[in-house]
């Protein structure tokens, strides 16, 4: 994490952004363009981002996701201005903005951002906030105090024009750095973790908004959390960061059902790694053999018989029932056969009630699964059988050169 004056852990009573807020130079444009070269930095010996290429096209609404210390923030303030970066560059709509040697500041960036901590001014009202972003405008008073209303009233915030941020509710200070933000129509919006500090009710109905209020305005959006399911909830695409690395960058479906890396397969939910050896290749499936048992799954790269392999199981790829010697009177059932979706006897360790079904942690020889979802709950020490999607079940090779 990071602490400076713009920064997520600043106070509440923080001084905000120089411009946290609207167009300097282009008001009224809609989404702009933002390239990222070979970015690269470090603080001191410690390298927060090591060469990244992104491109976010105009309009559309960008996550970047990553666990802690992954470079996210250090991306995002390098697109604000907020950070200098070491070597590569960043444009916004073709003009470069960043590089080794020049940096454009944040309030000729024609940009807004929402940050975690808020970072209202404590001493102005909420009107006064949200007209900050409108400033460099030289709007007539009266245009001024419409386009501040009519973006209170957006965000559901009407009758709080003259209160301070101390008065309010987390959920209405991030409100009031929404409509901050949005009311100088920049071409681009940049969130830092906007809902970490807020309950979970609140983070749900405050991402709907942002998803569509910036929509609406047609801005490009940068916004960065290290939380999966806001993730996919909120993109167009996502972005996974490691180590200053993006691994990964796509739609969500493309994310999800083909992950590059292990790291992105793990990061954006997996409900078991499990390794094994590849035995068989059938074109766009592999057999995987674990302990005693096989499965079959879909390879990521080049994966031939005899290479050491995981397999990422995604949570929806895995069907739970009981085995014969349980179901008294029925025809013996050969699951695992070649090109149907192999099974895997076990035994359930724990078991939750999720709502409309139950999530087991299935263990067996050939390791553990902890997401099996069932419409009736298995009580735990029951033997059971996991079947296996080949589709969601995706095989990563381990052996050095094997890929
Ligand atoms: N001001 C700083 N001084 C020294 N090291 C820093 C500074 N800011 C970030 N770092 C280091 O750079 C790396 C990337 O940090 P960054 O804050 O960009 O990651 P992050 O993914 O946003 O993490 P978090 O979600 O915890 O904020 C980390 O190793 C971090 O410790």
């Amino acid at each position: 994490m990071i602490t400076t004056v713009f920064g997520r852990n600043s106070p509440r009573t923080a001084v905000p952004p120089a411009n946290p807020d609207g167009p300097a130079e282009h008001p009224g444009m809609s989404g702009g363009l933002i390239e990222v070269k070979g970015a690269a930095k470090s603080y001191g010996s410690t390298p927060a981002l090591t060469g990244v290429d992104l491109r976010i096209e105009p309009g559309r609404f960008a996550v970047l996701l990553g666990p802690s210390g992954s470079g996210k923030s250090t991306l995002l303030r390098s697109i604000a201005g907020i950070e200098r970066l070491d070597s590569g560059s960043i444009s916004l709509n073709g003009t470069t903005v960043s590089s080794a040697s020049m940096n454009v500041p944040p309030e000729r960036r024609d940009l807004g951002m929402v940050f975690q901590d808020y970072a209202l001014w404590p001493h102005m009202t909420v009107a006064q906030n949200v007209g900050y972003a409108l400033r460099r405008r030289k709007l007539r008073s009266a245009a001024a105090t419409m386009l501040i209303t009519e973006m209170l009233e957006r965000v559901g915030l009407t009758g709080k024009a003259s209160s301070y941020p101390p008065e309010l509710s987390g959920g209405q200070q991030q409100r009031v750095s929404l409509a901050r933000a949005l009311v100088g129509r920049p071409s681009l919006i940049l969130f830092d973790e906007p809902l970490s500090n807020l309950d979970a009710d609140l983070r749900e109905r405050l991402r709907l908004e942002i998803s569509t209020l910036t929509r609406e305005t047609g801005a490009s959006a940068l916004y960065i959390t290290h939380d999966q399911s806001e993730a996919f909830a909120l993109a167009d695409e996502i972005g996974v960061l490691r180590e200053g690395t993006l691994e990964q960058y796509g739609r969500p479906e493309e994310i999800y059902n083909n992950p590059a890396t292990p790291f992105v397969a793990r990061f954006t939910g997996v409900g078991g790694t499990l390794a094994g050896i590849v035995t068989q290749g059938h074109g766009d499936r592999v057999t995987v053999r674990l302990g005693d048992s096989e499965v079959y799954c879909r390879p990521a790269g080049n994966l031939k018989p005899g290479d050491e392999a995981i397999v990422q199981v995604r949570p929806a790829a895995t069907r739970l029932s009981l085995p014969e010697h349980s179901r008294p009177g029925q025809a013996p059932n050969h699951a695992s056969l070649p090109g149907s979706a192999g099974t895997l006897a076990g035994r359930v360790l724990d078991v939750a009630y999720r709502g409309r079904t139950y999530d087991h942690v299935v263990e067996g020889p050939w390791g553990r699964l902890t997401s099996v979802s069932a419409p009736a709950g298995l009580p735990r020490g029951a033997d059971c059988l996991v079947t296996v999607d080949p589709e969601a079940a995706i095989a990563f090779g381990t052996t050095p050169g094997a890929h």
